[in-house]
């Protein structure tokens, strides 16, 4: 206990952006930086994280909730999101342990909010209740153009001979994709303390040195180690 609060505090890191701009490889990568300085830290996602979580994830990634309408998915999302605040977020920040999550509730408030067209009075509602305090220390959007990313997911689809299915919102139209990016960024606007976007259009090695380096600079911290 006293060694945890002698430690400088863990961070909270988020990734979030459209589909395939490469967050759950940066989230890798971002861990592996992590680790070689000695930071312990634990990888997580969205929708899941928690076995209980991960059942919300199952569910509505096979399509079981689509008629039940965005307001109905946004409350499922955020129930999984508390539960895996309770379990797993806010006990590994409390402990010294830093979290990094692909995706986290800004995905709710870009897909069932600014694109499902859910009010933002519910939003905000549900995102008070399941963060309970725990916003992020950072937020890194990743954004492209969602043509391009798919095509980059085909493509390697294609290299790793696989046929391509698509969950629930990865079968939605090019427009629909685009008003999704637009809402990420609008929601980078609102909430420029947190939220730095980066470009997504790189080659992996750069946009994982801009991320580390956008990291270090935000917890100036990482660079004397994490002992007091
Ligand atoms: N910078 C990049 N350039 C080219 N391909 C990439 C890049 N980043 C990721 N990929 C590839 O694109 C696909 C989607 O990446 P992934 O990290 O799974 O995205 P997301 O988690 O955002 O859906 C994967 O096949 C991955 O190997
Ligand atoms: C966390 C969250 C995810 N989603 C969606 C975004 C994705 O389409 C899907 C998660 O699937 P996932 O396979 O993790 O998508 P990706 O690899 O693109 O990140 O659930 C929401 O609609 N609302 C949410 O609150």
């Amino acid at each position: 206990m006293l060694e945890a609060q002698n430690r400088r505090p863990a961070r909270f890191i988020t990734f979030e952006g459209g589909e395939g701009v490469g967050k759950s490889t940066q989230v890798k990568r971002l861990l592996s930086h992590l680790a070689e300085i000695s930071v312990d830290a634990v990888r997580t996602r969205e929708p899941g994280g928690t076995p209980k979580a991960e059942a919300v994830r199952s569910f509505i990634l096979q399509g079981r909730s689509e008629t039940w309408g965005a307001g109905a998915e946004a409350v499922l999302f955020a129930a999984a999101r508390l539960d895996h605040v309770n379990e797993l977020i806010a006990p590994n920040l409390a402990k010294g342990t830093w979290v990094i999550s692909d995706r986290f509730s800004d995905s709710t408030r870009a897909y069932q909010g600014l694109t499902g067209g859910v009010d933002a009075k519910l939003i905000d509602a549900l995102e008070s209740l399941a963060l309970d305090g725990h916003t992020p220390d950072l937020t890194i959007v990743l954004d492209m153009d969602p043509e391009t990313a798919f095509q980059r997911v085909a493509q390697r689809a294609i290299e790793d001979g696989l046929t391509l299915t698509g969950d629930r919102f990865e079968k939605e139209e090019l427009d629909w994709h685009r008003r999704l990016r637009d809402g990420f960024l609008d929601i980078a606007r609102t909430n420029a303390d947190r939220c730095v976007v980066l470009s997504a259009d790189q080659a992996e090695d750069s946009l994982e040195n801009e991320i580390w380096s956008l990291v270090q600079s935000r917890f100036p911290e990482l660079q004397t180690g994490t002992d007091a």
